[in-house]
């Protein structure tokens, strides 16, 4: 099965650049944190609030770990990489890109972290989730794509090159 499946950092753009590489390649796009909200009926915010940073966690493994596609770009939400089963099968499915931003870049991107639904525990901060996922979308990326100074075009080009060297698609 020829999918796409995009992980990193929250506000790296999986989302952003995947729809548009979807298009270009003439795939589907699947947006995962989407489909957990159509499964929950519940905003993804809310499924944080009300099941606790381990309930999201839960419920986006089992979601990710079900779905079903073929010449499909998935945007993955940045805290996918920490279900096992989402992410075996994710790795089954496709070839696994990690869009790599360094942390003060990404900083600057993110204002409103709060406001999008990120999952962080008590205490935690963007530096110390940075430092606690980078290891694990390194673990589970077939291709890493280093974002720094590109345009999102740019990022785009970047990952049909990998993905035609890699002879994905
Ligand atoms: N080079 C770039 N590539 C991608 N996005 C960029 C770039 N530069 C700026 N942006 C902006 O960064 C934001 C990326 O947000 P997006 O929702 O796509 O991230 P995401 O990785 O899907 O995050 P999440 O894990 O929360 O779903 C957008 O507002 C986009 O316009
Ligand atoms: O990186 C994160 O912790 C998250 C990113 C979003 O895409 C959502 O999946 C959710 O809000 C958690
Ligand atoms: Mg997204």
């Amino acid at each position: 099965m020829n999918n796409v499946i995009l992980i990193g950092m929250p506000g790296v753009g999986k989302s952003t650049a995947g729809v548009v590489l979807a298009k270009i390649l003439g795939y589907e796009f699947i947006d995962s944190d989407l489909l957990i909200q159509k499964e929950e009926q519940r905003l993804l915010a809310e499924i944080i609030e009300q099941d606790g940073v381990d309930g999201f966690i839960a419920v986006e493994n089992r979601v990710n770990a079900s779905i079903e596609a073929e010449r499909s770009v998935i945007a993955t939400g940045g805290s996918v990489v920490y279900g096992e089963e989402a992410m075996e099968h994710l790795r089954k499915i496709g070839t696994v890109v990690y869009l790599r931003l360094s942390y003060r870049t990404l900083d600057r991107r993110l204002h409103n972290i709060k406001g999008r639904g990120v999952v962080l525990r008590e205490g935690q901060s963007l530096a110390d989730l940075y430092e606690e996922r980078t290891p694990l979308y390194e673990k589970y990326a077939d291709i890493v794509i280093d974002e720094e100074e590109l345009s999102i075009e740019e990022t785009i080009e970047n990952i049909q090159k990998a993905l035609y060297k890699a002879d994905n698609c």
